[in-house]
């Protein structure tokens, strides 16, 4: 008789919705052991891994640097192939079940018909639910302004609305009423810096909005679209920058502490020359005052630093990584420049 298959979440969302501070409390919580954690990400930056993970080693938490945001998905099959045999060795903990956090920009359908369609991952996992974080302040704006966002809320199966602490009642209102059109059938939740109970993210799903969305037809590549043999084309092994479909994404490494002075005029600088444009901005710096910080911004705004209470591998400190539509990779790696201009 053929053994069950392992179930697998997709946890998806849009740049900045919450799903890494989402999976940063879950892996802490009883109720979500026995789960792998794969966490996907744009170059080989490793950033959101570190912040997922945050020190706990013991943890089964897989940095899959492959990007698995369009149609090339053939990583995230390598990725559980070696999850797959490194539990059959003993190699990590046994899992009972697969999380996978995909980039901010990901397009869930392609990676749902991977799983269906790819001939180790069809054997031995299954597609349990796509689970969608929105967040309450900006989501209205990114439904209204990026497909990405739009796909991902359309296929969901649950969605967890996020940041309601810091949200205005009319973002509430706007968000819902998006929700609302996009998504009427999926299960809606709330979560506030990633508070939520294990079951919402790893119950099954119902497939029926995923279904409703066309999810497993094939793949459409957007207008302008050149990759070669309708995969990216982008190189992402150490990518210092990663360009799809408007968007860009640039690693910015700072040698030695910076000061609060140098960090306050880059945040000033990217707020006043990017303005909308700017979606993410994200990194671990290490700061003058001799401890290491997690930056985070989202759109136009940023979070004080959180100082971490954990190591973070010395390759990661002072790395940043800014994500913006319509701008040019060299003026995104010149804001370095700020950080030094408000020394002198
Ligand atoms: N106030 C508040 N902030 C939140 C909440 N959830 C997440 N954040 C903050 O939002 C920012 C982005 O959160 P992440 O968890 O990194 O978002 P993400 O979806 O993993 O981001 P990407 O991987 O870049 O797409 C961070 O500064 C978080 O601290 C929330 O419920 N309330």
């Amino acid at each position: 008789m053929a053994a069950a298959t392992c179930p697998l979440v997709l946890l998806t969302g849009f740049l900045g919705s919450g799903k890494s501070t989402l999976l940063a409390r879950l892996i802490r919580d009883p109720g979500f052991a026995d789960t792998a954690v794969i966490v996907n990400e744009f170059g080989a930056v490793g950033l959101d891994h570190a912040l997922v993970s945050a020190g706990q080693e013991d943890t089964a938490v897989l940095l899959d640097s492959g990007c698995i945001c369009c149609t090339l998905t053939s990583s995230l099959e390598e990725t559980l192939e070696d999850l797959y045999y490194r539990r059959e060795r003993g190699e990590i903990p046994a899992f009972a079940r697969v999380v996978v956090e995909t980039t901010g920009l990901a397009d869930p359908g392609p990676i749902a018909n991977a799983l269906a369609g790819g001939p180790f991952v069809a054997r031995f996992f299954h597609l349990a639910a796509i689970v969608t974080t929105v967040d309450s302040v900006h989501g209205a704006d990114q439904l209204a302004a990026f497909d990405e966002a739009r796909t991902q809320v359309a296929m969901a199966d649950r969605l967890i609305v996020t940041k309601g602490d810091v949200a205005t009642p009319g973002q509430v209102a706007a968000v819902a009423a998006a929700l609302d059109r996009l998504a009427p059938h999926a299960d809606r939740h709330a979560a506030v810096s990633g508070a939520i109970a294990p079951a919402v993210v790893l119950g099954t799903g119902t497939l029926t909005s995923r279904t409703a969305a066309g999810a497993m037809a094939p793949p459409a590549c957007p207008p302008g679209c050149d990759h070669p043999d309708h995969g990216h084309g982008h190189d992402h092994a150490g990518a210092d920058h990663v360009a799809q479909h408007g968007f860009v994404s640039q690693v910015l490494r700072l040698d030695g502490p910076v000061t609060w002075a140098g960090y306050a005029a880059w945040v000033r600088g990217l707020q006043t020359t990017l303005g909308d444009r700017l979606l993410r901005a994200k990194g671990v710096l290490a700061f003058d005052d001799g401890a290491v910080y997690a930056v985070q911004g989202v759109r136009l705004l940023f979070d004080p630093p959180r100082r971490l209470d954990w190591t973070p591998d010395p390759g990661l400190i002072g790395t940043l990584v800014v994500i913006a539509r319509d701008a040019d990779p060299a003026d995104l790696a010149a804001t370095r420049i700020w950080f030094d201009a408000a020394a002198v």
